[in-house]
């Protein structure tokens, strides 16, 4: 299957230390993968890498077949990633409507579709709509955070821990819409709760200090108890 994004050997620094040594990895289009891994193993820094917000000091990252390594986050995103960070980056002071408006790269009728359907998906939205963006709860706060990534016409959605800090029930919620995004987007998934992951991912990649250690079909890991223990100390 056609590759959507390509990492390939990748090492990147924060300051001096060398935090990423070797991380390769390919996404494959229309499909969720997933990237797993201990806490400090390097998995946001990797999607901080593709997004341009650090610097790859080897390797290269290709996107559609073009490089994008080095480039600046802006033409990163303009050819069509989107970036759900894992401080979600939503605005505290804006409104949860000011909050989609600033994010929306567009005004044309495909964005407005997007838009209903998101205000579909998480209706929450809608009811608070004029509520301010730190007055959210953190599960709403997640579900906006998504959809201003959502509502521009992305080829790849990077998402970092989006069940972070979640109360369970919450955590379904997410699961379920990023499941009904998945019909229409390919994403890449940064995520330590198990049970989200392999309910949304296809293929899964490890990441173990710094470096890709080990991939395969979501399925597969499920039965891999050995990989579990000793890369991501699930028993
Ligand atoms: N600004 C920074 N300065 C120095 N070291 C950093 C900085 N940011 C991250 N690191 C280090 O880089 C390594 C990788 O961090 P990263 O956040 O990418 O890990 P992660 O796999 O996403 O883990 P987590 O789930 O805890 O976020 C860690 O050892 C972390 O301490």
């Amino acid at each position: 299957m056609e590759s959507l994004l390509e990492l390939k050997q990748v090492e990147a620094f924060i300051q001096h230390y060398h935090i990423l040594h070797d991380i390769s990895f390919e996404v494959p289009k229309s499909e969720v993968t997933v990237l797993l891994g201990r806490n400090g193993a390097g998995k946001t820094t990797t999607l901080r890498t593709i997004m341009g917000l650090n610097q790859v000091s080897k390797g290269t990252v290709r996107f559609k077949g073009e490089e994008i390594s080095n480039r600046s986050t802006h033409q990163i995103a303009k050819r069509g990633i989107g970036y759900v960070p894992e401080d979600q980056g939503i605005f505290n002071g804006l409104t949860v409507g000011e909050n989609m408006r600033v994010a929306m790269k567009k005004e044309d009728e495909e964005t407005t579709k997007r838009m209903e359907w998101v205000l579909e998906l998480f209706p929450d939205l809608k009811k608070f709509w004029k509520k301010e963006g730190g007055q959210l709860s953190g599960g709403q706060k997640q579900m906006l955070a998504i959809s201003r990534a959502y509502v521009n016409r992305n080829d790849l959605l990077l998402i970092d821990e989006p069940s972070k800090g979640l109360a369970p029930i919450i955590v379904d919620k997410v699961t379920e819409s990023i499941q009904q995004m998945k019909e229409q987007t390919t994403i890449v998934l940064v995520e330590q709760n198990f049970m989200m992951a392999s309910n949304i991912g296809d293929h899964f990649y490890i990441i173990d200090d710094g470096a890709t250690v080990h991939h395969g079909k979501m399925e597969e890991l499920k039965e891999d108890k050995i990989t579990m223990k000793k890369y991501l100390g699930i028993a």
